[in-house]
């Protein structure tokens, strides 16, 4: 079972490496570690097991953040009935995506940073998206606002990336008239 002392802070250097791309049929190592990092993000959204394994809500965590450099992240955005999206993504790339940016009105945090860096977090606001899943089959998918930017968190988790990277250091509030904000 995956615990926050598992996942590995800002400083540790596998956060800025660029992951390896994971190969097909995947082993029975990386099919665990998948499946523990699914099953992180369900244990954190649930109230009971997240008070007692102190764990934060999360909804999406990518391999790196528990010191594993390949291409693959667990994405677990909840809706009110079921998720709005629930995949493990495998060698994700972002094919096109929209000119028009959007960021979180309350900016971004990550499971990796312990500490509060404010500001924007300029992403695109629609992507489509190509990935591998368990069984190595194809996807090709759209996203918008949310979803969107949760995946392009993850993906920059897969390249080294971290949220603060993309914050306006000069006025990190700033906000072009045609960013959209989510609330
Ligand atoms: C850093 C943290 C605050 C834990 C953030 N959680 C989060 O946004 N909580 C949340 C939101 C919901 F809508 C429903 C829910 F159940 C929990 C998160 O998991 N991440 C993922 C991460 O750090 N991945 O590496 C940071 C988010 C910032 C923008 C997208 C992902
Ligand atoms: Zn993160």
């Amino acid at each position: 079972m995956i615990l926050m002392k598992d996942i590995i802070r800002e400083g540790n250097p596998t956060l800025r490496k660029i992951a390896e791309p994971v190969t097909f049929p995947l082993s029975d190592e990386d099919r665990q570690l998948a499946a523990d990092m699914m099953a992180f993000l369900e244990n954190s959204q649930d109230p009971e097991l997240a008070e007692k394994y102190h764990l934060r809500a999360g909804v999406g965590l990518a391999a790196p953040q528990v010191d594993v450099s390949k291409q693959m992240s667990a994405v677990l955005v909840p809706g009110p009935d079921e998720p709005i999206f629930k995949d493990v993504i495998i060698n994700p790339k972002i094919i096109s995506h929209s000119v028009q940016n959007a960021a979180l009105a309350e900016g971004e945090g990550c499971l990796s940073v312990d500490r509060e860096v404010p500001g924007f977090v300029p992403r695109p606001d629609r992507i489509t998206l190509r990935y591998q899943d368990l069984d190595g089959e194809s996807h090709k998918i759209r996203l918008k606002n949310y979803p969107a930017i949760v995946c392009q968190h993850e993906i920059d988790h897969l390249n080294g990336i971290l949220f603060f990277d993309h914050i306006n250091k000069q006025d990190p509030f700033a906000a072009p008239d045609d960013m959209i904000i989510i609330e």
